[in-house]
């Protein structure tokens, strides 16, 4: 029945069942152009039709999330929880709490989600959820009643062996904590279905760091496989949240100089190099009093622009902050100026033309599901340790997150290797998508 699948077909199919969502197209896009090929090769995952599985998510539940602000406002809000896949284990996903938040985005980071976890070895399905919520410029106490509220909806699909959500854009550790408490109200029990969650009540050491860390530890070995270091590289890092200034942490601590960061506002240029002091200033800035990244340039007086990081002169790019933010005109920038490779800490934030541009231009490029892993590894570990009910040490729990880095590069290049040079997106959409196709088989027509 799917001889003659292509991937101009099999696109034009999913475009119709999913009108509109432009995000889910272009992620799904990027994993059918690389997959594709190879199920033509391997016809069982092409007679099982098993890519037209892996595209429809198990199951989307969306809900309505009503709370009161401060003023006693009767605020609406819409919740959503889309489970993709959980054929290598419970479904494992971030919240992201953003105005832009829709179903595109949601399943294009569920899906994404279902190849990154496969890759980090760890048992775990893929799942992503959220709201169309803001808690910029809401007090801790707004923030709250909209968690217990969303927590209220969402608690019955979820649980530490069903559906385990965590962090993304706009939930950070007071989110959790909020969910976390409500999550323990309504179901009587204290379990790890949340991860990300404060060291006195079962997080883990490392996770707020991992995706960050993880990232620059991705690109270490990208530049270890063609003979380079991180030592006296420049580096561009957008972004200023969770995985920007964790990236950013690690790339010092690697020896490179990082001398941008950015929010939705714009970005500061500090060519003198984002030293740790200044680091814990913007951890204090983003984390505690929730500023705006131009206050920095006031601080260290250096030079605060409008628009994207991305013409500033670099060895090395780090997009940390949200998709689609490296467009073709960035990219441009980047090969002017020589850039060698670029790593992803956030979710798709290379356009679909923009990496053609890269792979032309010979710039590594390290797509955001094998680089970003380390955050949700971490969150695997979390999980372990919750389990056995033990905590593993900051030095155990970093030197795993290094080594399944490390093994994420080594399946890219084991799947990726074309000649001479690594195309690291065709890497990990293979190895990722192996594992979890392999058990769909197992399971026989579900
Ligand atoms: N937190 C985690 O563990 C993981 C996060 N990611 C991805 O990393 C990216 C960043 O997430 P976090 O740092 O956790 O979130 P965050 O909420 O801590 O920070 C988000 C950052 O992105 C910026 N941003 C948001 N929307 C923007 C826009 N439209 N234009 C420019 N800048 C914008 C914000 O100003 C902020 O600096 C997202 O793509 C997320 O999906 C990926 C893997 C794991
Ligand atoms: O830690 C997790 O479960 C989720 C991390 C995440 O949302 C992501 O990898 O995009």
């Amino acid at each position: 029945m799917y001889a003659d699948l292509s991937l101009e077909r099999f696109m034009e199919g999913l475009k119709k069942r999913n009108p509109g969502e432009s995000e889910f197209h272009q992620a799904v896009f990027e994993v059918a152009a690389s997959v594709i090929p190879y199920i033509q090769d391997n016809p069982r995952y092409r007679d099982a039709a098993i890519l037209q599985r892996m595209t429809e998510p198990d199951r989307t539940i969306v809900f309505r999330v009503v709370w009161e602000d401060d003023d006693g406002n009767i605020r609406v809000n819409r919740g959503y929880r889309v489970q993709f896949n959980n054929a290598i284990g419970p479904y494992k996903g971030g919240l992201r709490f953003h105005p832009s938040v829709n179903l595109s985005i949601l399943k294009f980071l569920g899906f994404e989600q279902t190849f990154k976890n496969s890759l980090t070895t760890l048992p775990m399905g893929a799942g992503k959820g959220g709201a169309d919520f803001n808690p910029k410029g809401k007090s801790d106490r707004e923030v709250m009643r909209f968690c217990q509220s969303f927590m209220t909806e969402l608690w019955t699909h979820i649980g530490a062996d069903v559906d385990i959500p965590a962090g993304d854009i706009g939930v950070g550790a007071r989110e959790i904590s909020y969910m976390f408490g409500q999550y323990k109200r309504l179901a009587k029990e204290f379990t790890g279905v949340l991860t990300g969650k404060a060291l006195e009540f079962g997080g883990s050491l490392i996770r707020t760091e991992a995706t960050g860390y993880g990232n620059a530890f991705f690109m270490q070995e990208m530049l270890a496989h063609r003979g380079e270091g991180m030592k006296d590289k420049t580096c561009v890092v957008s972004g200023s949240g969770n995985v920007a200034i964790y990236c950013a942490e690690k790339i010092r601590q690697l020896g490179g100089k990082v001398v941008t960061l950015s929010d939705s506002s714009g970005f500061i240029h500090d060519p003198n190099g984002i030293d740790e002091s200044k680091l814990e200033w913007v951890k204090d800035l983003k984390v505690k009093r929730r500023g705006r990244i131009s206050e920095y340039a006031e601080m260290f007086g250096c030079e605060f622009h409008e628009g994207k990081p991305w013409g500033v002169p670099c060895d090395l790019a780090f997009p940390c902050a949200t998709q689609n933010e490296l467009c073709t005109e960035g990219v441009s920038q980047l090969i002017a100026n020589g850039c060698m490779a670029v790593s992803e800490g956030a979710n798709m934030p290379t356009t679909v033309e923009a990496i053609d541009m890269l792979a032309e231009a010979g710039v590594m490029y390290g797509p955001g599901k094998a680089a970003n892993a380390g955050g949700v590894a971490v969150s695997g570990l979390e999980m372990t340790q919750n389990s056995i009910r033990l905590a593993w040490t900051a030095e155990e729990l970093e030197s795993r997150l290094e080594q399944i880095m490390v093994g994420i590069h080594r399946q890219c290049v084991q799947y990726g290797q074309e000649g001479d040079h690594v195309n690291y997106v065709k890497g990990a959409n293979i190895a990722g998508f192996l594992k979890v196709a392999d058990a769909m088989l197992a399971y026989g027509v579900i």
